[in-house]
């Protein structure tokens, strides 16, 4: 295994020791919340108690494999926890999320949780946001006019692709991946980027992170929390 996806597991993993009998779970996306999804389904294997709700398809079909069982939105007002990872983690544990294309549920599903906890490696770990392309999801129609409006704020947007083709989200919407240079404020920035008529959401998660389990190459974590 190669060292950053030992720091991954090392972080998905410790983060389930979180959950507690009875809890609904809200499951993260990407090669680092992989993790933790495969560690709560062997602990629910073993008995471990929980109902859960993932960020996007790719999560529930392997929370599906792993036997997790899985709720709608009819059936609960609120998560006890979310486990999801993250693209940037600054020291006070804002986020830039969005690599795998998931923002938009990631958000609805971290704002329904009462604890958010990030999983990630140490590498993510950075003194300001900014070096990750910022991923912003938009609508397809219109998304010439929002992409014009995205380059007047110098977020020099692309159109993110997959395959030689147009990447769509589960949503069936498209990603602009931006640079901004360093984000100073990304509370502001969060809030500007969601005024555009066109666009979803973005992947600046600001003030909703609990704790960060920072995951390191020789299989050690460490707990960060605000
Ligand atoms: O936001 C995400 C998906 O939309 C992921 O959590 C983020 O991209 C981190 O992924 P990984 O753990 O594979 O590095």
């Amino acid at each position: 295994m190669a060292n950053a996806d030992a720091a991954k597991k090392a972080a998905g993993i410790r983060a389930v020791d979180f959950i507690e009998n009875g809890m609904k779970v809200g499951l993260g996306t990407g090669s680092t919340a992989y993790w933790a999804i495969m560690e709560i389904g062997n602990r629910v294997r073993q008995g471990l108690q929980i109902s859960a709700i993932a960020t996007s398809v790719q999560s529930e079909e392997l929370a599906r494999e792993q036997q997790i069982p899985l709720l709608t939105f009819t059936a609960f007002d609120y998560l006890d926890i979310d486990i999801d990872g993250a693209d940037e983690v600054d020291e006070n544990l804002q986020l830039t999320k969005g690599g795998g294309g998931a923002l938009l549920r990631e958000k609805i599903i971290a704002s329904a949780s009462r604890k958010l906890i990030v999983v990630a490696d140490e590498h993510k770990f950075v003194p300001h946001l900014g070096a990750f392309p910022l991923p912003v999801e938009v609508t397809p129609f219109g998304w010439e006019y929002t992409f014009r409006q995205l380059t007047a704020m110098s977020g020099r947007p692309k159109l993110r692709q997959k395959d030689g083709k147009t990447f769509i989200t589960d949503n069936g919407n498209y990603i602009a991946d931006c640079n901004f240079g360093i984000i100073k404020n990304p509370k502001s920035l969060e809030t500007l980027l969601n005024a555009i008529p066109g666009v979803v959401e973005n992947g600046l998660f600001v003030d909703r992170t609990n704790i960060l389990v920072l995951g390191f190459e020789d299989g050690t974590t460490k707990i960060l929390s605000k």
